[in-house]
């Protein structure tokens, strides 16, 4: 289970709190969704439970371990799929692979076997030996995700996953997360993608301005009003209809 409580940052120079006094907990093996417009605060959160960045105030525990305290086994227990591509683009798929799986201390013929077979359910067994820069963008991230996976996390924690790719890739994408979910892995996922968050999660929460501002079961919250179709309008009703361009 992750709690966190009051957790507040303020990044050097700003003068507004990208995330504000914000408490949530998200119970094991959820599939929960982190939404809300551009520049809400979903990033700085997720960076934050990944230790990225560092909190201005507040805490959190994830398995009942403090971040402040056990970071290095915090460490071990989550995956982490950024948004950027964290790949070596000269590399191959497997070389790349075998390089995230020995940072967790992964070796051996049971590394290759597992690098092998993952890539197979993610339909790229045919590229293993293919450099990362030949791939297109659906590969790419496909590629990105197993790199946080390979050590089994119990937490996987993605910045916007499905980002850029075609249907095909995406449908494989949340297919193998599923498959992840239902084998005991709790998924913290961010996205605009309000389609994909209705059918996908087991629970959503809307952040705006640093805060969130409606979290449950997608379906209670499309049915608290009869004018709310989907999650869309959800958000829409929540959010506004104003630009968040922001520089
Ligand atoms: N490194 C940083 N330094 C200063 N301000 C930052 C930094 N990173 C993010 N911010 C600001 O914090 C706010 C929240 O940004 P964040 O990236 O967390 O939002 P987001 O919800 O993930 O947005 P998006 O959907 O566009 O990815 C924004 O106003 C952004 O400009």
């Amino acid at each position: 289970m992750i709690v966190i409580d009051k957790i507040s940052k303020k990044y050097v120079g700003a003068d507004n709190y990208s995330v504000s006094n914000l408490s949530l907990s998200i119970k094991d093996q959820e599939i929960f969704g982190l939404l809300g417009p551009n520049g809400a605060g979903k990033t700085t959160l997720i960076s934050m439970l990944c230790a990225l960045v560092k909190p201005t105030s507040g805490h959190f525990t994830i398995n009942n371990l403090n971040y402040k305290q056990h970071k290095t086994e915090i460490k071990k227990l989550i995956g982490i799929v950024p948004q950027e591509y964290a790949l070596y683009p000269t590399l191959t798929a497997f070389e790349n692979l075998k390089y995230f799986g020995s940072m967790y201390g992964l070796k051996g013929k049971a590394l290759n076997q597992k690098i092998l077979s993952h890539l197979e359910i993610l339909g790229l067994e045919k590229f293993a030996n293919k450099k990362i820069d030949t791939f297109s963008g659906g590969m790419k991230r496909r590629v990105n995700l197993l790199a946080s996976i390979l050590h089994n996390p119990k937490v996987l924690i993605l910045d916007e996953p499905t980002v850029g790719v075609d249907v095909q890739s995406k449908n494989v994408i949340i297919n193998f997360l599923k498959e992840l979910n239902a084998n005991g892995t709790t998924i913290i996922y961010t996205s605009h993608h309000l389609n994909e968050a209705e059918q996908f999660c087991t629970k959503v929460a809307i952040i705006d301005h640093g805060k969130i501002i409606i979290e449950g079961k997608p379906k209670d919250l499309i049915n608290q009003s009869d004018e709310l179709h989907n999650l869309e309008d959800v958000f829409i009703s929540l959010t506004g209809k104003e630009l968040r361009d922001y520089a």
